[in-house]
């Protein structure tokens, strides 16, 4: 029997209860793309580290050009990547590239679109400025002017996205703290369920939930191995110690609600995993089963109904997995549901929090905009491939009118 169901509240803040710190580890930058830092990245110079040339073309001092001067003298030719030209004579000029440091005493660049070229009978070259620049410093990238050495650019925390790469290499973090990814073992249950290669006779379905639930996994940033278990006691008993013992989290989807063969809720607490809720009051996904081994596995049992497994990870897994991977204390961010403004009305009356299917655009006023999907329930997995997140439709509501704006939980970019 289940017991009396929890809330959909009540089930997130026992799943939070079990989130942990899973560590930190030590990863060369170029592999470490998608962690989750554990350190933060400060500025090893300034940003830029040195005035910058920002146009390729002529350096020279914008005195002269105030004093009238507008023929300078070529003195020397200086690209980026060499040490910065010295000596230049105050009314003479440095041809110079973009990159490049600008010399001591020259305070502008006039860009090459600007400058007339010509040789003297001697071979010198001079160049005449056609465009007068707008002030001293034009075209110049001024040392500090983005970020000053040892400001702090990239806190713990924060998922290394290409940005964050970029700033990670420009200052030499060759080596990163990173949180060690969750290890989660995903595993579907269920004797009517053949591999994916087989030809399933009429009674027969292929296996989906495991594959599904390894992709999402490694979207959010886990290791998982992937499993199928019959609906056999002995079997269960003979296979989960090992995934209860050597793994982060252990998925299962099937064999949670009331079915002759739905073994998993007693035998896994035969091996010792503490049952924290079984049934939650949320459509789809009511069956959900959680609970903990100590200092082992925690333990998600979905509901086997394919939409029921998707949502009930995305909606619970997901955001466990993101928190394990943030530095102790620090708040995970950027994840989680967002607003949208629903486009049809929905009627919903049972005491249940309701996830609905939605098909996601923006207005062209930019408000994010959520439209019910025609979907088949628990069972119609293809619904998802037309939907972009499901709404979370609070239990306390029945009618839900045009225009009313629900978190939405999004599962794709
Ligand atoms: N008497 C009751 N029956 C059911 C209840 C209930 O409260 N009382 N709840 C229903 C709800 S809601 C759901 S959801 C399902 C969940 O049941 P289980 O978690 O025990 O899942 P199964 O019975 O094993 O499977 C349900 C369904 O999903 C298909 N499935 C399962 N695993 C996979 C997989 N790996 N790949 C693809 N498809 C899978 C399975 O074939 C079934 O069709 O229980 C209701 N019953
Ligand atoms: O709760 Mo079941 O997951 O509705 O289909």
């Amino acid at each position: 029997m289940l017991p009396p169901m929890i809330s959909v509240a009540e089930a997130t803040r026992l799943v939070a209860a079990t989130i942990r710190p899973l560590g930190t580890e030590l990863l060369s930058l170029s592999l470490a793309a998608g962690r989750i830092l554990h350190e933060d990245l400060r500025a090893d110079r300034d940003f830029p580290p040195f005035n910058r040339v920002a146009m390729d073309g002529m350096a020279l001092r914008y005195d002269a050009l105030v004093a009238g001067q507008r023929e300078f003298l070529i003195a020397a030719t200086q690209f980026a990547g060499q040490p910065p030209v010295t000596g230049t004579p105050a009314t003479a000029a440095v041809e110079i590239m973009t990159g490049a440091m600008l010399p001591a005493g020259l305070d502008t660049v006039i860009r090459y679109e600007d400058l007339l070229f010509r040789t003297d009978e001697t071979g010198q070259r001079h160049a005449t400025v056609q465009a007068l620049p707008p002030r001293a410093g034009h075209n110049v990238h001024r040392q500090a002017a983005d970020r000053q050495c040892g400001e702090l650019l990239v806190p713990a925390g924060t998922r290394l996205e290409p940005a964050e790469m970029a700033v990670a290499a420009t200052i030499g973090a060759a080596t990163v703290a990173v949180a060690r990814r969750p290890r989660l073992a995903v595993v579907g249950t269920g004797d009517e369920l053949v591999p994916i290669s087989a030809q399933p006779a009429a009674h027969q379905i292929r296996r989906s939930n495991a594959l599904m639930l390894q992709a999402a996994a490694w979207q959010a940033g886990a290791e998982a191995d992937s499993f199928h278990f019959d609906d056999d006691p002995a079997v269960l008993h003979q296979e989960l110690p090992a995934l209860l013992a050597g793994y982060d989290a252990v998925v299962l989807s099937g064999g949670v609600s009331m079915g002759k063969a739905d073994f998993l809720p007693e035998i896994l607490q035969e091996l010792g995993v503490e049952q924290r809720f079984h049934g939650v009051a949320q459509r789809p996904g009511k069956p959900f089963w959680f609970g903990a081994r100590a200092g082992g596995a925690v333990v998600f049992a979905l509901p086997g109904n394919p939409v029921s497994t998707f949502m009930n990870f995305y909606r619970y897994v997901q955001p466990w997995l993101q928190a394990s991977q943030q530095p102790a204390g620090v708040a995970a961010t950027g994840r989680g549901p967002v607003p949208a403004v629903l486009t049809a009305p929905i009627e919903f009356r049972p005491a249940m929090t309701h996830f609905l299917l939605v098909s996601l655009e923006y207005s062209p006023d930019g408000r994010l905009l959520a439209t019910p999907e025609r979907a088949g329930g628990s069972g119609d997995m293809a619904s998802l491939l037309t939907s972009g997140g499901f709404l979370e439709l609070p239990p306390e509501m029945e009618h839900f009118p045009v225009g009313i704006v629900l978190p939405v939980w999004r599962f794709r970019e």
